[in-house]
């Protein structure tokens, strides 16, 4: 299966567990990679035949303005759930890193689902 790909989208985000979490955002590094047959827009060259990550970005990225949740998993969950919503793309893996989690290390959850699992 072909992908498309976006890597290390820095979005911000109100998320933690802790009660000093949950008063500012804070970043939040995003890899993503989407399942989806490229055929058409190979052979067309047209980006209406293409799935525009730029589209992607800017969904995510307003998305993670918004919303606010406790856990990474929660944030992958919904994330994945409105790309399947907005995009017609087979599977989706994510990864997101919060870079302040730890102090010697990068914490990150990465998932994947398919569309049928999301059902
Ligand atoms: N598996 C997870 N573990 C933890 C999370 C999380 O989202 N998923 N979150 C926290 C706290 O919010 C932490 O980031 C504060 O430093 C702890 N563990």
């Amino acid at each position: 299966m072909d992908k498309v790909l976006i890597e290390q989208l820095e979005v911000s985000t109100v998320i933690g567990v802790y009660e000093w979490e949950k008063q500012q955002p804070q970043p939040l590094t995003i890899d993503l990679a989407m399942d989806i047959d490229c055929t058409a827009a190979m052979q067309s060259d047209d980006l209406t035949d293409a799935l525009d990550y730029a589209r992607v970005a800017e969904l995510v990225t307003a998305y993670c303005n918004k919303e606010q949740f406790q856990l990474l998993e929660k944030l992958a969950g919904e994330l994945i759930r409105l790309i399947f919503t907005e995009f017609s793309v087979a599977a989706v893996k994510i990864k997101i890193r919060k870079p302040q989690a730890i102090e010697n290390g990068i914490a990150a959850v990465e998932c994947f689902r398919t569309r049928e699992q999301m059902n």
